[in-house]
């Protein structure tokens, strides 16, 4: 540890910044740090102050004895401690400088974990995607391809669904894209032809562009009657580059390769090698898409996602920071002031890019727990603008509502964060996580399988979108869908996450490149701005709905369907964390007990670990019972990566990880809103040797 301005600083996080971060940024090593401890100095005691208050109302929840069925006498309580706050005056949020990827276009918005940059670039790139790709090798198209090698039936299929979908996106004006034979195409509505590139034509729908790629040469185009060769999309508009919970990063060694990621991709120099298919490939950021507009001039199309990033929530510390009295750093508060240091890169053009066009900095904040720890960030944020010399509201921030207490005072929320707010997003896999724990005492809860067609949440996803309308965020800031939990899945997400731009939302979470080409195709589909206009006149759906615990009506489940619920969670639980304990590894595709491969990370993990102390809590199920089930799983999860060489066994219960994921579930009542956080670091960074 170096001492810093009286703080004492990891050295490869102190090396970073000056020797990467700092230079050509116009700020001195001396005037960082010494900003950095005023501000440390100023909000660490505030920030424990926040997480003090949770505690207590937490506690005051955990000892009401009152019935939480009994409506009206449940909000008075929450009101009288102070769970519910007045509601401000009505108002419109007042965001200025947003770029139109957020503001004004509606797409999908993909999530990568910034330890990886081999994905996070392609993150990055997943700008624009192939159609063909993407439903030839997924199951967007039943079956699987026949054969080595391209299979002709297969590519027929995805051809054709292909010109179905150019039918609807972009349609011809007499007949159908199946039947065109090429020349220049006439268009129902002319104006969407927007440019060429060589052969290829260039078409904007809702906003979004489609490449029609035509090559006479290629494998495929040579068979096409128009040479059409690929569909190209325009796919992730934004990607948020997550340094919260899709990754494990517990010391200042892991922090600093996060943070080195993101300044990479801020320079636009991240870079990142590795082998495929027996070839050894580099890749790196994709340059902007060059056509020629209908009146001969050069039409410059984005090429990359434009890129928010995932700061930490309130309630870790790191040990890359201690503090005066030997105490470490709030991480969010260190992210907040690292991350927008990095972007200083991105705004002064240093680098090869620039990801805002508008010079803002977008951090999505997570986990926050109603209006006053929205009105901490945003003051952290005007501190962090004063120390790197920014003008006031550079930095953005975008509001994860996955907390109860967010959702349940969500206009005085944003009201905290009005000039600053570039998205809400219903992160509903914490929020089940924290309607576990919230009433963890109440009783048991329904199953976790059944918690998505609970009143509670519907009532939070209209209330999100309907809140969000009424506060003026359509044009200024996004309104967000959560994210598709199954990569493997993507015929059922082009069924279901079509509803996503039905309500309104003008982006959804997607966790691939794959993904989000596959969803963009809603957008074409549906016309979300049209949408808001028929749901501005909407009530927002009563709070009393919001407030309604998923509590199940007896207790009428079978031996078998109890021991189901255990094995379900018990597999996702063991099988990510084992990974997250001994590997690093901070988001998994972990097999369900269905043998679907669902992504897990520590959202999904709050929900199972609190599911399963919920019912021990309430004696639904015995410690034996649990420990049997871990002990099943364990067996299972060690055949599933019986292929991976780095892999620990957990059988015989003797490894870190399957302590921490037993701590999870016994101890699961006593962790802080039921976040899986302390527990994991603690373990990962004994695994470490720490
Ligand atoms: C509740 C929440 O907070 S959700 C937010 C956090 N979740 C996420 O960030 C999800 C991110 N997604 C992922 O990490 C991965 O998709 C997983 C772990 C779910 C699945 O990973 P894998 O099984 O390795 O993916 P799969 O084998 O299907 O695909 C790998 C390819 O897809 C790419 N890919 C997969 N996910 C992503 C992604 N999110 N961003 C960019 N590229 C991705 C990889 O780069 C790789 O391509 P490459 O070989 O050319 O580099
Ligand atoms: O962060 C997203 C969530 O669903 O939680
Ligand atoms: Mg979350």
């Amino acid at each position: 540890m170096i001492d810093k301005a009286g703080l004492k600083v990891a050295a490869p996080l102190a090396d970073f910044i000056e020797a990467e971060v700092l230079p050509g940024t116009g700020i001195d090593a001396a005037g960082f740090w010494h900003g950095t401890a005023a501000i440390l100095a100023a909000f660490a005691p505030r920030n424990r102050a926040l997480l003090a208050r949770r505690d207590e109302l937490q506690a005051a929840i955990d000892g009401w004895d009152g019935d939480v069925t009994d409506t009206a006498a449940y909000e008075a309580f929450l009101r009288a401690i102070g769970y519910l706050v007045p509601e401000p005056a009505p108002f419109e949020v007042a965001t200025e400088n947003v770029d139109d990827e957020i503001a004004r276009l509606a797409g999908p918005q993909l999530v990568v974990p910034a330890l990886n940059a081999r994905f996070a670039l392609n993150a990055a790139n997943a700008r624009w995607g192939s159609l063909y790709d993407a439903l030839y090798g997924t199951d967007a198209i039943p079956g699987s391809p026949a054969g080595k090698g391209y299979d002709p039936d297969r590519g027929a299929k995805v051809i054709a669904w292909a010109k179905a979908f150019l039918d609807r996106a972009v349609p011809l004006a007499d007949g159908s894209w199946a039947d065109w034979t090429g020349g220049t195409p006439t268009l129902a509505d002319p104006s969407q032809l927007v440019g060429r590139n060589g052969d290829n034509w260039l078409f904007r729908h809702h906003g979004l562009h489609i490449e029609v790629v035509v090559d006479p040469a290629h494998p495929i185009g040579r068979s096409d009657p128009a040479h059409i060769a690929d569909v190209l999309l325009e796919s992730a508009l934004t990607t948020i580059i997550d340094l919260e919970d899709s990754i494990a990063a517990v010391d200042a060694d892991d922090k600093v390769a996060a943070y080195r990621n993101w300044l990479g991709l801020m320079r636009g120099d991240l870079a990142a090698s590795f082998t495929k298919g027996g070839e050894t490939m580099t890749r790196t950021l994709e340059d902007d898409r060059r056509y020629t507009a209908s009146d001969g001039s050069e039409l410059i199309v984005p090429g990359r996602s434009l890129l928010f990033v995932r700061n930490v929530g309130h309630l870790m510390t790191t040990p890359a920071v201690l503090l005066a009295d030997g105490s470490e750093a709030p991480e969010g508060i260190v992210d907040a002031i690292v991350t927008s240091a990095i972007a200083l890169h991105d705004l002064k053009g240093l680098g090869r890019f620039r990801n805002s066009r508008t010079g803002s900095i977008y951090i999505v904040k997570p986990k926050m727990h109603g209006p006053d720890e929205a009105a901490f960030t945003n003051d952290l944020f005007d501190a962090v603008e004063d120390l790197l010399g920014l003008p006031r509201h550079t930095i953005k921030v975008g509001v994860m509502d996955e907390e109860r207490r967010t959702s349940a005072n969500l206009v005085a929320t944003i009201h905290a964060v009005q000039d600053r707010i570039v998205f809400i997003n219903t992160g509903f896999l914490d929020r089940t996580g924290d309607e576990i724990h919230t009433s963890m005492r109440a009783g048991p809860m329904i199953r976790k399988g059944a918690m998505k067609a609970s009143d509670w949440i519907a009532a939070y996803e209209d209330r999100n979108v309907q809140i969000g309308l009424a506060c003026g965020l359509s044009g200024r800031a996004q309104i967000g869908k959560g994210m598709w939990a199954a990569p493997d899945r993507m015929a059922d997400m082009l069924d279901q996450k079509r509803s996503h731009p039905m309500t309104g939302a003008n982006t959804a979470w997607v966790p691939s490149p794959t993904a989000a080409t596959l969803h963009a195709t809603h957008y074409h589909d549906v016309d979300v701005f049209a949408r808001r206009a028929e749901r501005a006149a909407e009530p927002v759906a009563p709070l009393s709905k919001l407030l309604a615990v998923p509590l199940a009506k007896g207790r009428n489940w079978s031996p078998e369907e109890i021991r189901e619920e255990l094995d379900n969670n018990a597999q996702g639980i063991l099988g990510y964390v084992v990974r997250w304990i001994d590997q690093g590894v901070g988001c998994s595709k972990v097999l369900d007990i269905h043998d679907i491969g669902l992504m897990e990370d520590r959202a999904t993990l709050r929900i199972s670990a609190q599911h399963m102390a919920n019912w021990l809590l309430h004696g639904v199920v015995t410690p034996p019972e649990i420990d049997a089930a871990f002990t099943r799983m364990a067996a299972k999860v060690d055949a599933q990566n019986a292929g991976d060489p780095a892999y620990e066994p957990l059988s015989g219960g003797a490894g870190l990880a399957y302590q921490a994921a037993r701590a999870l579930v016994f101890e699961g009542v006593d962790q802080p809103s039921g976040y899986t956080e302390p527990l994991l670091h603690a373990y990962r960074l004994r695994k470490k040797g720490h």
